[in-house]
């Protein structure tokens, strides 16, 4: 059994990954982290009233050497030091919280090689998502025009959303930097035109009833490209989380991308 502890218990992400846990046969929840809750077992929540899983609310009271995978689903301002923690205590990440820093990223790398522990940062567990990534990536090399819109819940922390500048990322790898639209042209309302990435555009919705969506646009002479993944319930990114627990404990780098496991 994988001995897993879930950070961002009580949110919208992490109340998923809980269930998922509980309702996996090879996995055993050993613990939930949450500086800002009050339980002191999860039990004390009705509907997990039959457990008995201890709820941290500070890093140094974790019974660290009962957990083996660190999954986290928290925030951007929290995320760098949850994941700091587990590296150093040689309990695999299992990151889905978006908004590290690419320094940041590499600064845990760092750890995670030190301490020769395995781990994965995924902006997107969604196989609807990780394939658009790569099928935008493969679609830039005859199409390098490209803008992006991505759509999300109203509660959503950070724009745009770790997805989006994945996606960027890797159209950027292939895609020599080039500026998009008439040179000339001026932006009659502050950022009408949206995020600048290399000289692609990123665009950010956020309204009720969304959950997770992204377009990619390709536009070439006399003809355009829209390639787009929904994901619309959170149940969606939970098998990517459960092949990422499985399989991390072979793995002795921090890796970025779920394509990495698959
Ligand atoms: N990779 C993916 O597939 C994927 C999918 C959905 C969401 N996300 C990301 O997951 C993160 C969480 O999203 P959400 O919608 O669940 O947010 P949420 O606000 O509903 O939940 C975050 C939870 O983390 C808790 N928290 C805050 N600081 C903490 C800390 N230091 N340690 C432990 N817990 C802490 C909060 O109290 C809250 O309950 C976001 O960054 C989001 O972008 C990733
Ligand atoms: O609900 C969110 O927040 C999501 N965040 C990730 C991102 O920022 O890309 C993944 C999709 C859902």
């Amino acid at each position: 059994m994988v001995k897993i502890l879930v950070a961002g218990f009580k949110g919208r992400m992490g109340h998923t990954t809980v269930e998922m846990v509980l309702n996996h046969p090879g996995f055993e929840l050993v613990g939930v982290y949450d500086p800002h809750s009050i339980e002191k077992n999860l039990n004390e929540i009705n509907e997990f009233s039959e457990l008995d899983v201890p709820a941290y609310h500070q890093l140094s009271d974790i019974a660290t050497g009962k957990v083996e995978v660190w999954i986290d689903f928290t925030s951007p301002k929290a995320v760098f030091e949850n994941v700091k923690f587990a590296l150093e205590h040689h309990i695999s990440p299992v990151v889905g919280t978006t908004g590290l820093k690419d320094e940041q990223v590499a600064q845990l790398q760092r750890i995670a090689k030190k301490n020769q522990v395995g781990g994965l940062i995924a902006p997107n567990f969604g196989i609807s998502a990780v394939l658009l990534m790569q099928f935008a990536k493969q679609a830039a090399k005859y199409l390098p025009d490209v803008e992006i819109i991505e759509m999300h819940h109203d509660k959503k922390l950070d724009a745009p959303s770790g997805t989006a500048l994945n996606t960027a990322k890797m159209i950027a790898e292939i895609r020599s930097e080039h500026y998009q639209g008439n040179p000339d042209e001026t932006e009659v309302l502050p950022g009408a035109r949206g995020a600048n990435f290399q000289g692609m555009r990123i665009h950010s919705v956020r309204l009720p009833g969304y959950v997770a969506h992204e377009q990619v646009l390709f536009g070439g002479p006399g003809e355009a490209l829209t390639i787009r993944q929904d994901s619309f319930d959170r149940s969606s990114f939970m098998s990517g989380v459960a092949v990422a627990v499985s399989k991390i404990g072979k793995q002795h780098e921090l890796l970025v991308g779920l394509e990495n496991l698959l």
